[in-house]
């Protein structure tokens, strides 16, 4: 029992063995019947493994020898075979058991390297154009972010996540509120990523960025000759494109009015009527929105419909503004300096306790979007592997001045000429005549404040 289990255990490996080398084998009993042919000799000659087996090697495989190998028991090494327009290496060996001959392998490969490293390259430059491709599709149609993209650390930015998780599976539409630059653009993807329709479309909708005449025929498409200048063939909408997925309807705070009838329209019916048609197409999409916009207010200004604001607004997040979870700065600083610096190819190992503390005092009222913009240019202007306050950008640098937090002024006129003094190091690659020099003060007074500001090290 526990033999033929090993027997059984050896065949299978075996036969995995020998599926999983790129070389055609095949292996003949003593009258030339084929007993085994694996998986890259049956395909390069586009049969199946069934149909092969027990049939005579002859009847397979152009101008081979095998049959002559097991009569005559000599070896036949690196024999140059035609097969399918193809010179192929061949060797063929014969099995000998107990000096009796039971069988014999064959092997084939490419004759020459050439042949190989031209197929090779075809296919890289093959699988190189699939993946360019891949990449656009992605780009138009696929979510790029996930929950994991988004860095946080804070309570509020935890529970948000939490609650995108439960909600992400329903089909429920999702209105996505904060301010610019927060990231609602990543939640949305995030949402699609963790539902059923990962697998189909994301496709954003810039709501304030299409001219509103072209607005209509870029959701719902066209038919051919539906105004000049319409395709052949006419278009279709990105309400078709993400059929089974999911549309991102980003700035809806700022789409006409007359779109948000037809928009209403669709969502109820679920079917669209491209723009020259008298059709309707039936679709499925499930809507994520996202704005900055005061909704209710537009709503009592009659500038946002309130019907279509309830279809919307079935589930909504609330994404805080950054001056408003300052425990996520650090985090997303360190994330940011990691990403910048790797594609800018600079090393940045520490950053300056004073740009904390400008970070921590800014306001950010471009939230993530600035925070991201600072660290690229200071990532970018960072002399040596430290950030330092001189490597920000001016108006970071200007406002921290007024930044008093209850200072006296002396401390305040200390940090000042602490900064200073290190700036003018900086300017004069560390040599404190020169920089002395520069401030017009003695080397001795510029020594003594090294001291008092532990510069001197
Ligand atoms: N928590 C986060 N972690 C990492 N990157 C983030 C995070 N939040 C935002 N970002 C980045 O900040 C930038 C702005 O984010 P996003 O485009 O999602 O904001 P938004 O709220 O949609 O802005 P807008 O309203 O202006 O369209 C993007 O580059 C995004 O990758």
């Amino acid at each position: 029992m526990m033999e033929n289990k090993s027997i059984a255990f050896q065949n299978e490996m075996l036969k995995t063995i020998i599926d999983s080398v790129h070389e055609g084998i095949v292996i003949v009993d003593e009258k030339a019947k084929i007993i085994y042919m694996n998986k890259s000799y049956c395909e390069f000659l586009e049969k199946e493994q069934e149909e092969v087996i027990g049939k005579h090697v002859t009847e397979v495989i152009e101008n081979t020898r095998m049959h002559i190998v097991v009569q005559t028991g000599k070896e036949e090494r690196a024999d140059l075979q035609y097969i399918k327009g193809n010179y192929m290496i061949a060797n063929r060996i014969p099995i000998v058991i107990n000096g009796k001959i039971i069988g014999a392998v064959g092997t084939v490969i490419f004759r020459d390297i050439h042949e190989w490293k031209r197929m090779n390259s075809h296919i890289k430059s093959l699988l190189l154009q699939l993946q360019t491709y891949l990449e656009e599709w992605k780009e138009d149609n696929g979510a790029k972010y996930t929950l994991s993209d988004i860095v946080s650390q804070s309570k509020q930015m935890e529970m948000l996540k939490e609650r995108v998780k439960r909600i992400a599976d329903s089909d429920v539409s999702v209105l996505i509120r904060g301010e610019s630059g927060t990231g609602k653009e990543l939640f949305a993807h995030s949402i699609h990523q963790l539902s059923s329709r990962s697998h189909k479309p994301f496709i954003k909708v810039n709501c304030g960025a299409i001219p509103d005449h072209l607005l209509e025929s870029e959701l719902f498409g066209y038919e051919e000759g539906a105004f000049t200048g319409a395709r052949k063939g006419g278009k279709k909408g990105k309400f078709q494109l993400a059929d089974g997925g999911t549309v991102f309807l980003d700035e809806i705070g700022d789409m006409p009015l007359h779109m948000q009838v037809k928009l209403l329209r669709v969502l109820q019916e679920k079917e669209i009527e491209p723009v020259g048609s008298t059709k309707t197409v039936p679709v499925d999409v499930r809507i994520i929105a996202a704005t900055n916009r005061p909704l209710e207010k537009l709503i009592e200004e009659k500038r946002f419909r309130e019907d279509l604001y309830y279809r919307i607004n079935v589930v909504s997040i609330f994404i805080p503004p950054l001056r408003e979870r300052p425990e996520d700065i650090s985090a997303l600083v360190h994330h940011f300096v990691n990403k910048i610096s790797k594609r800018a190819g600079k090393r940045i190992t520490a950053i300056d306790e004073n740009v904390w503390h400008i970070f921590s005092q800014h306001s950010w009222p471009g939230n993530i979007r600035e925070l991201e913009n600072v660290v690229e240019v200071a990532v970018h202007f960072a002399e040596g592997e430290t950030i330092t306050v001189e490597a920000l950008p001016e108006y970071l640098r200007a406002n921290s001045v007024y930044q008093l937090q209850g200072k006296t002024l002396k401390q305040l006129l200390e940090e000042t000429e602490k900064a200073i003094i290190k700036k003018s190091l900086s300017l004069h690659q560390n040599d404190k005549v020169k920089a002395a020099e520069a401030l017009g003060i003695s080397k001795s007074t510029m020594y003594e404040k090294l001291k008092k500001y532990g510069l001197d090290g």
